[in-house]
């Protein structure tokens, strides 16, 4: 019997042992870059002349790997590979697919480190949040594992004397796993692994900037036993492979998880039915977010300072659940904002390789110039009490930043820069901070330091996000804890990590027999 799910423990890096571990899978990883890395479609390794490059945000010099990238051709290959394989492997049982996870657990569980290692160098993530990354792709392995067991049984439904009723999932076809960069391994392997295990077959896409530990995924999914065609690896550009794939006939579903510009397009590309198509493509799409943490007058306010500041820097701000804006009662505001301001003076920025990095850099230039240009549209809408700089000569670093008096209707308190800057706003008092809370496009997460139980059962109420937390920060959902996704346009609130997700990947089947 498989045992009940538990999340993956997070490595404790005060341990000596554990950083001398830790130390010896960066090394190992060292040896490795500057490799290429093909396509695999239907198995079969695929080199093309066009490659892109992946760099340590960390060091621009420093190559992680050569990846080639597929052209629409490939991309039609791998829709082939992945619709021929789709005959046999929806009916395989849900118990050996979910073998096959629970292999590929155990295996990402034994290179836990290397595959950690990767993230620090490709995705510049500090240790503990590449751990976090790993743990989380390993629950999402287990508890997908898990789920499919319960829902192969399907769901009761009564039956007349001399009827048998039965109610099942059954899969829907070929998925294009659309990926983001800000969790490489575990946004890409969750939403190619609840694909996959319900009997789908897919084609994955990552993202630009970290195709290597995809790649690395990849490899590890076809050693715990995944047929060939099931999961095709594609790396290409979204302009040329992305469009063509979300509009092709045959696509069944799209899982995409990113931005808001991209996440709208495929939304309204998939809506569209082509020639020759015949059922209305199915759209997961885990958009942006503008996340804030509310404090109370009544708050305990270093909880609430630290809230803030690891809410709004923890990978340099680059998490859909970031706390990009804070909201603080006005009895409180100075007293906040001094401990916020003081306890991100702490904050180490450099090189994530170090164990005793806070932050490490931005994921790329374009990311950089974006950030420093909302640093620039902050300086004129509020108080700049910390940070401000940047520097991208070796990596993309930027210094965490706090803007103090920002007006509710800035552009800082409205639009996502998915970047370590947080706006700090005042509030007159509870019904205010709730108004302010809700008045983005937005709807992802949010949290409420309250020592107050009416403000937090209105806030439970009329605070409109799809995870909202109480006395703590509002970022590290935890597989099958808090399972997680937005309302309005932070997405389609597909709730990944928990009860309802795999569902989205089935269609139900309703049979009835007259005895
Ligand atoms: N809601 C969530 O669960 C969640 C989780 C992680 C990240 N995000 C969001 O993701 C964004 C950051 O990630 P990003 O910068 O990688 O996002 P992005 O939208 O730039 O890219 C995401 C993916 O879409 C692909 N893409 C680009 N153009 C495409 C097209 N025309 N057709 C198909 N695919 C295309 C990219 O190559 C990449 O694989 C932020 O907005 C963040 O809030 C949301
Ligand atoms: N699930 C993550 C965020 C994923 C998006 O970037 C969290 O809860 O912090």
């Amino acid at each position: 019997m498989v045992r009940t799910y538990q999340h993956e423990p997070f490595t404790n890096f005060k341990d000596e042992k554990n950083q001398e571990l830790f130390q010896e899978a960066l090394s190992y990883v060292n040896t490795q870059l500057g490799k290429t890395y093909p396509l695999i479609i239907n198995g079969e390794r695929i080199e093309t002349d066009e490659k892109t490059t992946s760099i340590n945000p960390s060091n621009k010099k420093e190559v992680i790997g050569y990846v080639s990238l597929a052209n629409q051709e490939l991309a039609e290959k791998a829709m082939n590979a992945a619709l021929e394989a789709f005959v046999d492997w929806k009916k395989w049982k849900a118990e050996d697919r979910a073998n096959i996870l629970f292999r590929a657990a155990a295996m990402l569980r034994r290179r836990k480190h290397e595959f950690s290692a990767y993230l620090v160098k490709e995705a510049g993530k500090p240790w503990n949040e590449a751990d976090a990354d790993t743990a989380e792709a390993i629950d999402f392995i287990e508890y997908y594992g898990r789920q499919m067991l319960e829902l192969t049984k399907g769901q009761p439904v009564n039956s007349r004397p001399g009827e048998y009723n039965q109610y099942n999932y059954v899969p829907l076809g070929v998925g294009v796993i659309i990926s983001p960069f800000n969790f490489p391994l575990a946004i890409m392997a969750g939403t190619a692994i609840a694909a996959i295990v319900t009997g789908n077959t897919i084609l994955l896409k990552p993202a630009d900037a970290t195709p290597v530990v995809a790649a690395k995924f990849v490899e590890l999914m076809e050693e715990a036993g995944l047929p060939k065609g099931v999961l095709n690896f594609i790396p290409g550009k979204g302009s040329i492979i992305g469009d063509y794939l979300v509009e092709h006939p045959k696509t069944r579903f799209v899982s995409f998880t990113g931005s808001r510009e991209v996440g709208c397009r495929i939304y309204e590309r998939a809506a569209k039915v082509q020639s020759g198509q015949i059922w209305l493509k199915r759209v997961i799409a885990e958009m942006g977010g503008k996340d804030t943490v509310l404090v109370d007058r009544d708050a305990d306010l270093e909880l609430a300072a630290s809230s803030i500041v690891y809410s709004a820097f923890g990978f340099s701000g680059q998490k859909c659940s970031a706390g990009s804006r804070a909201v603080i009662h006005e009895d409180v505001y100075d007293e906040v904002v001094e401990k916020v301001v003081s306890l991100t003076k702490t904050l180490k920025v450099g090189n994530p390789e170090s164990v005793d990095t806070y932050m490490g850099p931005v994921i790329h230039q374009a990311s950089f110039d974006k950030i420093m240009k909302y640093i620039e549209i902050g300086r004129t809408e509020g108080d700049l009490l910390v940070g401000g700089e940047g520097d991208s000569s070796n990596g993309f670093f930027v210094q965490p930043t706090v803007f103090g008096n920002i007006h509710q209707d800035a552009r800082l308190m409205k639009e996502e820069i998915f970047g370590p800057v947080v706006a700090v706003c005042k509030a007159r008092d509870f019904d205010h901070m709730l108004e302010i809370a809700n008045n983005t496009d937005y709807g992802l997460t949010g949290a409420v330091l309250s020592n107050t139980r009416a403000n937090i059962e209105r806030a439970r109420e009329g605070f409109h996000v799809g995870n909202l937390y109480f006395n703590r920060g509002c970022t590290g959902a935890i597989v099958g804890y808090q399972p997680f996704g937005g309302f309005n346009m932070s997405g389609t609130d597909s709730k990944a990590g928990g009860p309802d997700y795999l569902l989205l990947h089935m269609q139900a089947k309703t049979t009835s027999e007259m005895f």
